[in-house]
This record gives structure tokens, sequence and C-alpha cells, in this order.
């Protein structure tokens, strides 16, 4: 069933609610509808299940006006779940959902069939409720009575489905098992489906396509990644907005920013607020906030929070299969909060550790490195190397920063780190033992990149830019010292 809607406006007296909202639902597609309180959602929804009678433009459904279907065939087609049901206090489950029947029954003594029989159960099934069909509905909770209302739109049969935020009052459980369901059969069996959505995310996962309402006027129509669009969103919702990608699915992903975080995270000087703790162990550097953190560390890789970050000495010989496993059970047996720690292992003597402070005019900047390159390798080479050479062999590298970054400066940070790491292995002259050329690294390398995510604002990190030379210059001094204490503690001083 194809829903084409043009140039519809309506007004509730003088109000105008809706104006020229013109969009397509093809048949199968899952159509969500997004806007803030107000904007004319229900409004919109009531006109496309003729609840209400247009105004202005026009709506058809396979090319034919709405307005030409009798009641009777527009029930056959058409189900509705509507904001708030209205209550049939006194009703058993079964009987509500057996009302949906009501269009496919004919003639002046309706009888009920066989196939009625079978929609109504199969309806009650679909949304879980078969169990609890003798139960009347005002014994059902919130999130039960929604579902026997959309059992009731579904015993319909209909080929478009009209929701008004069908997942109303139900647990996320239910909401994703729900909307998996209708998505289910939009694929299955070419039900199309126009939704009003509040929950932005919810809509981006399960539409196929999306229209965003603001005052009435058509605010965006499109696919979810086209279409949701931090700018966007808040002028619309009058909220900070960002957008991120999801972690599994190819959809955006959306995250609210509290009115109230700017105000708590007023802190000058964060790194002066870095404690460092040192045994033959571990090195502990400990943060009272929270620094957003890119690494690709043993425990902790990726985007996290961390108020902890630890720099462990295993011994020369560390093997095991699981080391993030081995390293997290570690952490949590030294009273570490796993979730916010940032863990990386090293066969390196933590004495030669080297931290460098940049001095104040400059970006301010706390790099720690320890180095071992008994396991160098070339990067170039790596493929024809046959096995992992047994040494220390490890390049540990923390970089705090005081500071606000973005994405793109957080990977041009881990980018111009590898460089200056690499440099200085270069002009360190360190060769990969098996291959004999210039080594780029060792095969467990670590690069932890920590912002206060407070004052100043950096976009890039290249080498260009305040902040990239910073990273490239400090990395690579504290390489280069760290590779020298190496050497010597090898006794090759070379
Ligand atoms: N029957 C009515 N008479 C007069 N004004 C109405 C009527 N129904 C809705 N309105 C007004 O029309 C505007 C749009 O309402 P509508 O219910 O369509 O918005 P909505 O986007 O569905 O909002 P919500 O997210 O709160 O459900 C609102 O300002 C509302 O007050």
């Amino acid at each position: 069933m194809m829903l084409n809607v043009h140039d519809v406006s309506y007004q509730y007296g003088e109000k105008a609610v809706l104006q020229n909202i013109t969009f397509t639902v093809e048949q199968g597609q899952f159509f969500g509808i997004l806007g803030p309180n107000g904007s004319g959602k229900t409004t919109l929804l009531k006109l496309l299940s003729r609840e209400l009678s247009l105004q202005k433009g026009t709506i058809t459904l396979n090319a034919v006006p709405l307005a030409s279907f009798s009641s009777k065939e527009l029930a056959r087609l058409v189900a509705v779940l509507p904001q708030s049901a209205d209550s049939a206090f006194g009703y058993t489950v079964k009987e509500t959902v057996e009302l949906g029947r009501y269009a496919h029954q004919t003639g002046l003594f309706p009888t009920w069939t066989e196939e009625d029989e079978q929609a109504v159960a199969e309806a009650l099934e679909q949304v879980g409720m078969a169990h609890k069909e003798q139960e009347t509905i005002d014994r059902l909770s919130g999130g039960e009575r929604q579902r026997v209302y959309l059992a009731r739109a579904l015993a319909q049969k209909p080929s478009l489905l009209f929701l008004d935020e069908p997942t109303n009052h139900m647990d996320i459980a239910q909401q994703i098992k729900l909307l998996d369901q209708l998505k289910k059969w939009t694929e299955e069996n070419q039900l199309t489906v126009v939704a009003i959505f509040h929950d932005m995310n919810l809509a981006s996962l399960y539409c196929d396509r999306l229209l965003l309402l603001h005052e009435g006027k058509m605010a965006g129509l499109g696919e979810p990644s086209d279409m949701i669009e931090e700018k966007q969103l808040e002028t619309v919702f009058q909220a900070s907005v960002r957008r991120q990608a999801h972690p599994v699915v190819s959809k955006p992903l959306l995250t609210f920013v509290p009115q109230t975080y700017s105000d708590t995270r007023q802190q000058n000087d964060s790194l002066s607020a870095l404690t460092i703790a040192q045994d033959g162990e571990q090195i502990v550097i400990t943060t009272p906030q929270p620094f957003k953190v890119l690494s690709s560390a043993v425990v902790g890789a990726g985007f996290q929070w961390a108020t902890h970050f630890v720099n462990r000495h295993v011994p020369k010989h560390y093997r095991c299969d699981d080391p993030e496993t081995e390293m997290k059970q570690y952490l949590q047996s030294h009273s570490f909060a796993v979730h916010r720690t940032i863990g990386m292992m090293t066969a390196v003597y933590l004495e030669d550790a080297v931290w460098i402070k940049s001095s104040e005019e400059e970006v301010p900047l706390f790099v720690m490195v320890t180095a071992g390159v008994g396991n160098a390798v070339d990067a170039a080479k790596a493929w024809e190397k046959r096995e992992t050479a047994e040494g220390i062999g490890t390049i540990n590298v923390f970089i705090f920063i005081d500071g606000q970054l973005n994405e793109t400066a957080f990977v041009q940070a881990m980018m111009t780190t590898t460089e200056a790491k690499v440099k200085a292995l270069y002009d360190a002259h360190v060769l990969d033992p098996e291959t004999h050329t210039l080594a780029t690294g060792t095969s467990t390398d670590c690069i932890a990149i920590a912002s206060s995510q407070t004052g100043r604002l950096f976009e890039y990190a290249g080498t260009a830019t305040p902040l990239g030379k910073a990273i490239g210059r400090f990395v690579y001094e504290a390489t280069t010292e760290a590779l020298r204490k190496y050497k010597k503690r090898r006794g090759d001083g070379k």
C-alpha cells in the first residue's frame, strides 16, 4: 500500500498546525514521524487515518484519494494504534482484540468465522499476550495494554498501519521486541507502517525514512543517516545533540548533552591534578576528573572515559592467550574500577619510564613513555617474519592534554604520536632483529590519548597544528630518552 501526501495543511480554528506537508511512503516501508511536542505529528496521523477531514492538499492510497474510500473499505486496509487508546474496561484481552475484526464482518447479521478466530489468535501471539487472553484489560500494566491494542490493530490484517508512539509505556526490552516484530512484518508481508516516535535513536534504528516536523512544517525528510544532523536537531528540539556511529548497526546514534554539564566541568589546568604513583610492579596515573581517552591499550581500547591509567610490569616471558581478561583480573585484584581504567603492560623496567610536561606557554601536555625494542618490527616487512621475537619489547605512550578534543583531533593525535614514535626509532637506528631493516615499532605497542575535555578547544592535531606540533615534539623526545635508557640497561648503549 503506497501512501502519498501532497501539500497538506491543517488548522484548528485560526491556529495553523500543519503547513505544506508533502511525502510518499512506499509499500513495505517503515516510515517514522519525529518532532517535539506540539509539532503536529498526531494531527498529521489523524488526517492520514481520516479521523480529521482534510482541509487543504491531497492524500492518496495507491493513487486513490483517501476521501473516496467507504469507512468499511478503509477499515479493511488501514489500522490505527492511537496515542491513548480508549480503554475498554471490563472487556477481556481476547474480546478487545476481537473488536479489530469488525471491519471484516459482512451483512446485516455478521457471523464469526474460523478466519476471524485465527486472526485474533495470531495477533495475540505476535504481541506475546496469548497467555493472558482471558484477563480483563484493566488488570494489565500500561505496556501490556499497549500490546493488546496493537494486537487489535493487527487482527484487522491491515495493509497500512498507523501507530502513534507504539512503544509508549513499554520497557526497553518490550520496545525492541515490538519494533523488531514490526520491522519483520514490513519486510515479509509488505506491511506499510507509519509511526510517530519520540525516541530518535529507536526511530533511526528501525525506520527506512523519517519525517521531521518543527512547528507544523517539514524540517527534514529522508533516510535516518542523511537526516539526523546535530545542528538541525538542536534547532528543532532545543537541546544540545551529539551524533556518533552506532557500534554495530550502520545508523547514527544520538546523545544529548545535559545543560548542567558545562557548569560542572569548569576546571583549569587539569594536568596539575594528575598524580603519579610508581613501584616496581606498576605506574599508576590518577586524575580526580575523568579524561576522555582514545587508546589501543590492552584494557580500555577505543573511546572511554577514565580516571586511572596503569602501566603494569609483566615478566619478560609473560605469555597469555587472553591478555585482556588476565589484565582485567589483575586490575580488579588491585581494586581498580575496570571500566574507568586504561591498562597497558610492559616487560620494560618501570624505573626507566620517561615523562615530560610541557612548559606554561606551550600547549598543556603531559607525556609518559616506557620503551623496549627487543621485539622490534618493521611494519613494511612484518609479513615476511616467521615468528614473533622473544624479548622485552613494547613501547607504551600515554599523552594527557588539558583541552577539548573532537574526534578528528583524537584520531590525528594518534597519527602524530605514531609518526613521532617511528621517527625516534629511526633516529635511534633500531632494527627488526629478523629482517635487519629499520623498525617502526614493536608488535605490542600501545598509545593512549587522554583529554580533560575542558578549556581550550583543539579541532585538529596534525603536524601543522599547535597540538600536533607539541605531541610530535614531546613524544619524540620522551621516546628517544626511553630508548636511550633501555639500551643503557641492556648494556649496548648504542
Ligand atoms: N482539537 C484541538 N483543538 C485545538 N488545538 C489542537 C487540537 N489538537 C491539537 N491541537 C494543537 O495543535 C498543535 C499540534 O498538536 P499535535 O497533537 O498534532 O502535536 P504532536 O506533535 O502530536 O504533539 P505531542 O508530541 O505532544 O503528542 C498543538 O499546539 C496542539 O495544542
